[in-house]
């Protein structure tokens, strides 16, 4: 679904962050991806969704060539790449369940109700799907976060360091979700510094490791 050929990436013009990565994203795979604070992990995730557009080599995306989509063909691609963000954002005056139907009102499509309450029962946030953002804990908040990524019925989900701010049980109950996710078919882009947390999931799931080291992507050993 993602395929990367020789990419080379660097922020406006000046040095690359990230040089001659190649990849091939399947789907209903799992990859966690790691790498120390500053290598490119968000950067190479916002490269996978067109947020970012390489500066050169060559990158296709559900079979479709990055650098040639029009606005519409990004919107396209945007839809089937569900993205919980770093620092979860949501609209503080709305309660949880419209902050997380809100990529369905956004693209103008019917907001179920059944299908939206069998969500918030998924992320165990359905008795506060009343209450507003921030009220909830930073667990409750990123299971929101995953709850509005997937809302689209995304292919593939795209999660940048969801565990970061959490504590042990708090982030396997997210991988957890996760890994459910990818056994219904989906792919799954987790960022993460937790090799705890990867070795954990590596029971619950068959996941590769992509690790970013001296700029270059590399698919880690069984090892880890
Ligand atoms: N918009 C931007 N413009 C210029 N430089 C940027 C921009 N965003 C990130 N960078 C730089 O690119 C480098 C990689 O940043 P990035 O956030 O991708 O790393 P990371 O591996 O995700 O880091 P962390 O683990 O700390 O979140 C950093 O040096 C950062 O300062």
């Amino acid at each position: 679904m993602i395929e990367m050929q020789n990419l080379t990436f660097g922020y406006s013009g000046g040095d690359p962050l990230l040089v001659d990565m190649s990849l091939s994203l399947q789907p209903g795979s799992f990859h966690f991806l790691t790498g120390p604070s500053g290598s490119g992990k968000t950067t190479f995730l916002r490269l996978c969704y067109a947020d970012l557009l390489p500066s050169s080599g060559r990158m296709t995306a559900f079979g479709e060539d990055v650098t040639a989509l029009s606005r519409d063909g990004i919107a396209a691609l945007r839809r089937r790449v569900g993205v919980v963000h770093q620092d979860t954002q949501f609209l503080d005056h709305m309660p949880v369940a419209e902050n997380v139907a809100l990529p369905l009102i956004v693209a103008g499509e019917p907001v179920e109700m059944p299908a939206l309450g069998d969500l918030l029962n998924w992320v165990q946030l359905a008795p506060l799907s009343r209450s507003l953002p921030p009220s909830l804990s930073g667990g409750e908040r990123q299971r929101a976060a995953l709850a509005r990524a997937v809302v689209m019925s995304p292919d593939l989900i795209i999660a940048d360091e969801p565990t970061g701010n959490l504590d042990w049980d708090m982030s396997m109950r997210l991988l957890q979700l996760l890994v459910e996710l990818n056994h219904s078919g989906k792919s799954v882009l987790f960022a993460t510094h937790d090799m705890h947390l990867i070795r954990a999931a590596k029971q619950h799931v068959q996941a590769r490791v992509l690790r970013i080291a001296g700029k270059r992507l590399q698919l880690a050993g069984a090892d880890l």
